[in-house]
């Protein structure tokens, strides 16, 4: 396989191929090469997976189907032994009207079969087209109730991800697995009918059918295996091309889209995108044409041979012209049943590779979900400590976290601040129960984490982060998705909308509470960042209150989106959520929410550097106390009073 060419956008954009290596392709072309006898070995597995998926479904729909292609199957062989008795009663001895007369009962049958199979088609393309949807459905259920549980250091993994990517296929490729299926037992059933009959005939005329069909069994598996390989090399390059087009249209880019004319910038690398995958399309068709060539001229040349043996046989006296009729028609109808056969099989082959896909994207999933089972969590832990926690991410060499110990007692704040990228968010993400830490612990009372029932340690988090979803939902949903499984109508959840100061937000809103929050549909309206908060707040609120055991509650950078005024508010109703059975821990740049915390940590480059009250920090006079000065000096700086610095001016091009 040639490397194909990468585009200058691609390199411009992406700082260079956003596809699979060649070595990848070429490993999985030899790997598909030397398994096509594999590959169709593996088939009953797969096949046996969409039955059983479909059995799931609707068991009725699939008997139907089972029970009509069979019909159909014997229908042919039926119509193929009237065929023989017509050609014996035509090429038979009498007058022509006699002939037609002893004919006429076979003609008859011949048209009843042909009734009864059409009925029998009808029945099975209804039900196949019943169970279609169904078994569609329970692989995307499949595919995204596995998605939705793994670990959350999977879903940052490139490899899971790409496997998430790819798997995406799947549940459409079951969806026409069923059809396939039916397809392939229809062509299956025709054809040992078809074969029957042949071999009834002469004996030669079967291995002569299947010299027919080789050829083309051989190329549809050939161009199948070549669009797989293509799919699988260009899957980045298809998301990343998905990715430039929708950043034309969505609404958060459109301003900078048409402000910096980001617009045509991107319609031209769209264009060049496009134009190399436009580019390795016509390699594949042009692939496909000789396939399909070399396959036609070797059919060709079997079908030849065969009419070649026919014709010594009759005029070696070893047939009779009526069996060489039937048989012409039959060779006829048997290699246009195998070719189909063959295509079917082939395409239930294609299918199959997206299936396993799917399948082994379930597989790997299982692995690496987050475990159901585990200690049960008491109600009153106490506190919760962090020792000697180390996490380092994946693709790192230096941990985001070393040795970070600290202790939250219930009833108190705790701060944690650091400049960027000193592992605030990923201490937060320990502290969940999101990632464990490779090494330390994480106790909840005398329970280490990676022993507990994590659902039940999740229970116990409310988290309120600065990028919280803003769910494409009502505006009470959005407050009460903060405990999905609890049922609250809105005077529940008017004490959380006060608390977080949203009351006026939603006295704003058209249909108050029941307004729906998602720009995109018809009649929703839509927030600012600061109200996004509040109702970020309220749910947040909401989740709290509804946990009566000992909880944290952990908050980053909660306010960037808000004035001043609102700032201080809301730090002020995050200190109000501490009680005696919750603890809250503040991530936050804004020192001026951290000095009432019952204690501060400083963290940087993963360690924790310092820790203690704020008057404490202050007259240790290290970190801490420098971000402090270097903040509190810009809020001076920033009263109306002073003037703002007057920056030096950048260097300007010469345009003459
Ligand atoms: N998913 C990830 N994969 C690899 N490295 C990561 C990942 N997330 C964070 N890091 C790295 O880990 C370190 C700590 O990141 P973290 O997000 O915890 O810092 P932070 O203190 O929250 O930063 P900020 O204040 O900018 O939000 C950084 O060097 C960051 O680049």
């Amino acid at each position: 396989m040639v490397e194909p060419t990468v585009s200058a956008a691609e390199q411009e954009l992406f700082g260079g191929p956003l596809r699979y290596n060649t070595a990848w392709a070429e490993h999985e072309r030899a790997r598909l090469d030397l398994t096509m006898l594999s590959a169709i070995r593996a088939m009953p597995r797969l096949v046996g997976g969409t039955l059983r998926r479909a059995w799931a479904a609707d068991r009725p729909a699939l008997l139907a189907v089972g029970v009509s292609e069979i019909g159909q199957g014997i229908a042919a062989a039926v119509t193929l032994l009237a065929v023989n008795a017509v050609m014996h009663a035509v090429l038979g001895d009498g007058t022509p009207l006699d002939r037609l007369h002893s004919a006429l009962p076979a003609l008859i049958a011949a048209a009843a079969v042909a009734v009864v199979n059409a009925g029998l088609a009808c029945w099975s393309t209804s039900r196949a087209g019943r169970l279609e949807p169904l078994v569609e459905r329970i692989a995307t259920t499949e595919y995204l109730a596995a998605a939705a549980v793994v670990e959350l250091e999977a879903i940052e993994d490139p490899e899971f991800r790409r496997l998430i990517d790819v798997a995406q296929y799947g549940a459409a490729s079951a969806r026409r697995m069923i059809s396939a299926c039916v397809a392939a037992l229809n062509g299956i059933i025709s054809l040992i009918a078809t074969a029957g009959v042949l071999t009834v005939l002469h004996p030669a005329l079967l291995p002569m059918l299947l010299l027919i069909a080789a050829p083309r069994g051989w190329g549809a598996m050939r161009v199948a295996q070549e669009r797989y390989v293509s799919v699988m090399t260009w899957v980045e390059h298809v998301r990343a091309s998905r990715l430039i087009g929708n950043l034309l249209t969505e609404r958060s880019a459109a301003q900078e889209v048409r402000i910096h004319a980001v617009g045509p910038f991107l319609l031209e690398k769209y264009r060049g995108m496009a134009e190399s995958a436009e580019a390795e399309q016509k390699r594949l068709a042009n692939g496909k044409a000789l396939t399909e060539l070399v396959a036609a001229a070797a059919s060709g040349v079997a079908m030849a041979c065969t009419y070649g043996v026919m014709l010594w046989l009759i005029t070696a006296g070893h047939m009779s012209l009526a069996v060489a009729g039937t048989a012409v028609i039959a060779v006829r109808s048997g290699s246009a049943s195998l070719g189909a056969l063959v295509m079917n099989v082939n395409d239930l082959h294609e299918e199959s590779l997206y299936v396993q896909d799917h399948d082994r994207f379930l597989t790997q999933a299982a692995r690496r979900a987050i475990p159901v089972s585990g200690e049960q969590l008491p109600a009153r832990v106490d506190r919760v400590v962090l020792d000697k926690v180390t996490y380092r991410y994946p693709d790192r060499d230096a941990p985001a976290l070393d040795g970070v110990s600290l202790t939250l007692p219930m009833g108190s704040v705790t701060a944690v601040v650091g400049e960027n990228g000193s592992g605030k968010s990923t201490l937060m993400k320990v502290l969940a129960g999101l990632l464990l830490p490779q090494s330390g612990t994480v106790r909840w009372g005398e329970a280490e984490v990676s022993g507990l029932d994590r659902t039940q340690v999740f229970d116990r988090v409310s988290l309120l982060t600065q990028d919280f979803e803003r769910w494409p939902v009502t505006a009470a949903l959005n407050i009460r998705i903060g405990r999905p499984d609890r049922e609250a109508d809105q005077d529940d959840l008017r004490p959380s909308v006060e608390y977080a100061g949203a009351s006026s937000v939603i006295a704003k809103l058209p249909h108050g509470l029941r307004t729906l929050l998602a720009r995109m549909f018809r009649g929703a309206s839509e927030l600012s960042g600061g109200e996004w908060q509040k109702i970020g707040l309220a749910r947040t609120h909401w989740r709290t209150a509804t946990c009566p055991a000992d909880s944290v509650l952990i908050v980053d950078e909660p306010t960037s989106a808000l004035d001043p005024e609102a700032e201080i508010a809301a730090f002020d109703s995050i200190r109000r959520l501490a009680g005696p059975h919750r603890a809250v821990v503040l991530v936050t740049h804004r020192m001026s929410g951290v000095r009432h915390a019952d204690t501060i940590y400083v963290l940087n480059e993963g360690r924790l550097t310092e820790h203690g009250s704020h008057d404490e920090l202050i007259a240790a006079r290290g970190r801490y106390a420098a971000m402090f000065r270097t903040q509190a000096a810009q809020y001076a700086q920033h009263t109306p009073a002073t003037r703002l610095p007057h920056p030096s001016a950048p260097p300007v091009p010469d345009l003459s």
